[in-house]
């Protein structure tokens, strides 16, 4: 069974319509700094990432935003919120994401998220890493990507253990409990290669 410190949140850019995307939002910061765990995340303060971040920086938690150089002009991103790293582009930005996290969650969001939490899970599935990937679905946000999950496996493109990647849960205190209990590893069929994401050729995969 897994304790991590350091999550990394991959969420929306923009705050979604209803007010309840926001208190999610909120509700997984004071989530974090209860469990007195650190933030990383994609750095600015637009949209759910602002309120994430914020909240942790103000419960006394670290902080540490990935930003890639073009998105670093405030008009696009906002002021960031603590550490700031930036990199040379979104490549970089992932790995160092993928290798400074203990584990990951996704909070609503829009391709950019979506994008972060697939390429997260199939690195999992793939044995680079084996740290928990968490779904926080809000309102039910996430029910048809989890449903188009579940017909991967029923068509036979998933694996039914690679299914287990995926921790979902409606509220953050829920989401953080279950990924606490996830035992690494023992749905990968990869986890013994050498690939990690301490290693620079994972850009080559
Ligand atoms: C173009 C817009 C905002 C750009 N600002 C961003 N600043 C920092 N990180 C970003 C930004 N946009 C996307 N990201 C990353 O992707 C995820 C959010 O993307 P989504 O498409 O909004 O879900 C987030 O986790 C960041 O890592 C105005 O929309």
């Amino acid at each position: 069974m897994g304790n991590f410190k350091k999550v990394c949140v991959f969420c929306g850019s923009n705050s979604g319509y209803k007010k309840i995307f926001s208190d999610a939002a909120l509700d997984l910061g004071r989530e974090l700094v209860n469990k007195k765990m650190d933030l990383i995340y994609g750095g600015g303060s637009v949209g759910l990432m602002g309120l994430v971040s914020q909240t942790v920086y103000d419960g006394g938690c670290n902080v540490l935003g990935i930003i890639p150089t073009a998105l670093v002009p405030i008009e696009i991103s906002g002021h960031a919120i603590g550490d700031v790293l930036t990199v040379s582009d979104m490549h970089e930005r992932k790995a160092e994401m993928a290798r400074r996290a203990d584990a990951f969650i996704a909070l609503p969001g829009g391709y950019g998220t979506m994008e972060e939490l697939l390429e997260i899970i199939s690195w999992s599935q793939l044995g680079i890493h084996c740290k928990p990937v968490g779904l926080l679905n809000t309102d039910g946000y996430y029910d048809s990507l989890l449903g188009l999950f579940d017909k991967g496996v029923e068509e036979g493109f998933i694996r039914h253990s690679a299914r287990n990647i995926v921790i979902s849960a409606k509220t953050a205190l829920e989401l953080i409990e279950k990924m606490e209990a996830y035992a690494p590893c023992h749905n990968q069929v990869a986890s013994s290669r050498s690939w990690n994401v301490e290693d620079p050729g994972i850009a080559n995969l």
